[in-house]
C-alpha cells in the first residue's frame, strides 16, 4: 500500500511452530481482578473512500500475549492494524464502519478521541523512525511530552532508564543519552523506538512488520524482546515472515484476498501452532506451505 511496503522478506514453507511460545493457559502476570487488554473486533469493514480495503472482521485478541498477522501482499493486513489505533485515519476519506473494543471501550465510539486512542494502542513501524535530530533521552520521552503533561526531570530520567531497560536498550546507551537517536544502528533505532512506544504504558502496543529492515541479529533481538513485552502488552504484529510468526506468536490470524479490487478478509485465526500444522480452511494450508502468495 502506499504505506511501506515490505522488503524482499517472503515466507517460507515448512515452519516449524515455536511450541515455547504456546499461550499461557492465563495472561502470564494478569493480576486478578485487573482489567486485561484483550481486544474485540466486530463486523469490521475499512474503506479509503469509495474502495472497501477490509471486510467483514471479527475476531478476538488475547491479553498480554502475541497475536500475529500473516497473508499475502495487498489483503489488509497494515489498515487493519492500523485501524486498531485509528492510524488510518491520517489518510484522507479513510473511514471504518463497526467495532473495536477494548477494555469493554468501543473505541469508535462516540466522542473519543483518536489520540487518546493511540496514547493506550501505541505502534511500532517498519522502518525504524527516531526523531533523527533529538537525543536518545528526548526520543523516548517524546510521546510523553505530547500527551503535555509537565513533567520534572526526576520523572523523566525514571521513564527513560525503565522504558530503554525494557527495549532492552540502556546498557547500550546510557553513557550516550545526549546523542542523536539518528546515530545507532538499525536494530538498536528499532528499540529505541519500542522504547518511545512504551514509555507512555499503554495498553496494545501494534508492530507493523518491525523487523523487516533489520539484519537477522537485531531481528533476532527484537523477537526476544518482544517475547518479554508480552508479559505487559498485548501485542498484535504483521509480518511476512512466517518463521517469525511461528517462534513469537501463541495466536496467528491468516488474511486472504479474492482478487484485485476485493476487500481483504480474515479467514481463520487460532492458535499458531494449529494455523501452521493443521489448519481448517484449504486457503490457510495453502499459503502456509508456500502454494501462493
Ligand atoms: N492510502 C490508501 N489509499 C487507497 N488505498 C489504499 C491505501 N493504502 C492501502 N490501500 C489499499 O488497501 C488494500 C490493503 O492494503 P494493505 O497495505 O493494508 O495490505 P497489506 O496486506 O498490509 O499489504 P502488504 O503486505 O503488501 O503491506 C490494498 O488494495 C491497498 O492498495
Amino acid at each position: 500500500m502506499s504505506i511501506d511496503r515490505p522488503t524482499t522478506e517472503r515466507h517460507q514453507v515448512s515452519v516449524e511452530p515455536n511450541t515455547t511460545a504456546a499461550a499461557p493457559a492465563a495472561a502470564p502476570n494478569a493480576a486478578a481482578g485487573a482489567v486485561d487488554h484483550r481486544i474485540e473486533v466486530s463486523d469490521l469493514n475499512i474503506f479509503y473512500g469509495d474502495f472497501r480495503a477490509v471486510a467483514d472482521v471479527s475476531m478476538e485478541i488475547e491479553a498480554r500475549s502475541i497475536t500475529a498477522l500473516i497473508g499475502p501482499s495487498g489483503c489488509g493486513k497494515s489498515t487493519f492494524l492500523r485501524s486498531l489505533n485509528r492510524m488510518h485515519e491520517v489518510i484522507d476519506g479513510a473511514y471504518v464502519q463497526g467495532h473495536v473494543m477494548l477494555n469493554g471501550e468501543d473505541l469508535y465510539g462516540p466522542g473519543v478521541d483518536p489520540v487518546a486512542v493511540r496514547r493506550k494502542v501505541g505502534m511500532v513501524f517498519q522502518r525504524p523512525n527516531p526523531f533523527p535530530t533529538m537525543s536518545i533521552y528526548d526520543n523516548v520521552i517524546a510521546g510523553m511530552k505530547l500527551n503535555s503533561k509537565r513533567l520534572r526531570k526526576g520523572e523523566t530520567d525514571e521513564v527513560v532508564e525503565r522504558s530503554l531497560r525494557g527495549a532492552n536498550l540502556w546498557e547500550e546507551v546510557k553513557d550516550r543519552l545526549d546523542k542523536p537517536g539518528s546515530g545507532l544502528s538499525g536494530g538498536q533505532q528499532q528499540r529505541l523506538c519500542i522504547a518511545r512506544a512504551t514509555a507512555v504504558e499503554p495498553d496494545v502496543l501494534l508492530m507493523d512488520e518491525p523487523c523487516s529492515a533489520l539484519d537477522p541479529i537485531s531481528t533476532l533481538a527484537i523477537e526476544q524482546l518482544m517475547l518479554e513485552l508480552r508479559e505487559r502488552f498485548t501485542i498484535v504484529i504483521v509480518t511476512h515472515n512466517m518463521q517469525q510468526a511461528a517462534r513469537v506468536s501463541e495466536r496467528t490470524g491468516f488474511f486472504n484476498i479474492e482478487g484485485t479490487g476485493k476487500p481483504g478478509r480474515l479467514v481463520e485465526i487460532d492458535d499458531t501452532s494449529k494455523i501452521f500444522s493443521n489448519p481448517s480452511q484449504q486457503a490457510t494450508q495453502d499459503y502456509v506451505t508456500g502454494r501462493f502468495g
